[in-house]
């Protein structure tokens, strides 16, 4: 199924012929949702030509239209991984779709284990860029794309204006499902990861490659594996969420306004 096809299902089952801009959730990001703004029209994904439901525990599965201001904007209740085995253009439907639904920005967020000495559980950290070590393009053929300023500038300084504290790093994104070992973790740190997960850099390449301004958001769920000793598991990471859901939504609904 093509992008644009769940587009147009979008527009048809929205009202809403052209959307500004889309908001990814991540795991744990769910409760933020509500707190982005009043939802207008849910879709369920498996509703939606090309889209299946997350195999991820806290990813909601649902497609929400709403307007914050005078913007139109898609939040994406969950998303696709590359470790569920569907391929990779199964994890950037929802961008391309996105792109093909009429957005000029798309707002990628995730949960990640934090590297970097000083990072602390449930603390959001600006994507400066990314390291993409899942030795995946979800572009085929000689389409040389370029990735400077991948993670936009000008959306990091919006989102610095509204919380002056947000710091930023750098998203190792891996495959997964698999959490690392603390000696890939020292080896990530010394390639100069400061974030790693298993989402958000396949997607930014493809909204990237349909001229889509990409800003990505983690929020640090847990310390990266060998840093505290303790065992990582995914119910920490949705917890985290959980806890951060509030100031997470307010984040990104002010955001979304300004941008
Ligand atoms: O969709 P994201 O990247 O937030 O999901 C992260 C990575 C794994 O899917 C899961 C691990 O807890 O959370
Ligand atoms: N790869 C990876 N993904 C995560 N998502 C949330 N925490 C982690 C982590 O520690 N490693």
């Amino acid at each position: 199924m093509s992008e644009h096809e769940a587009a147009s299902a979008i527009a048809k089952r929205t009202g809403v012929d052209a959307h500004d801009i889309a908001v990814v959730l991540g795991s744990g990001w769910r409760p933020a949702a509500d707190v982005i703004g009043e939802c207008e029209t849910e879709i369920p994904f498996a509703e939606l030509p090309g889209f299946t439901t997350p195999g991820a525990v806290g990813h909601g599965g649902t497609i929400r239209s709403l307007k914050i201001g005078d913007k139109n904007v898609l939040v994406m209740l969950g998303r696709t991984h590359f470790y569920e085995g569907k391929g990779v253009d199964q994890v950037v439907h929802n961008v391309r779709t996105a792109a093909a639904a009429g957005v000029r920005s798309v707002l990628l967020t995730n949960a990640a284990g934090g590297l970097r000495e000083g990072f602390q559980v449930g603390q959001p950290v600006l994507i400066s860029d990314h390291l993409n070590l899942t030795a995946r393009s979800p572009i085929v053929g000689a389409n040389f794309v370029d990735l400077t300023d991948l993670y936009s500038k000008r959306l990091r300084d919006i989102a610095r204006e509204i919380d002056p504290s947000l710091e930023e790093g750098v998203y190792a994104g891996l495959v997964g499902p698999h959490f690392e070992t603390p000696a890939e973790i020292r080896m990530l740190r010394t390639l100069g990861a400061d974030l790693v997960g298993m989402s958000t850099v396949l997607e930014a390449i493809a909204a990237r490659a349909a001229g889509v301004e990409v800003f990505g958001l983690s929020l640090v769920t847990n310390l990266a594996a060998g840093m505290t000793g303790e065992p990582l598991n995914h119910e920490e990471v949705l917890e985290a969420g959980r806890a951060a859901a509030t100031k997470m939504g307010s984040l990104l609904r002010e955001l979304v306004t300004r941008a």
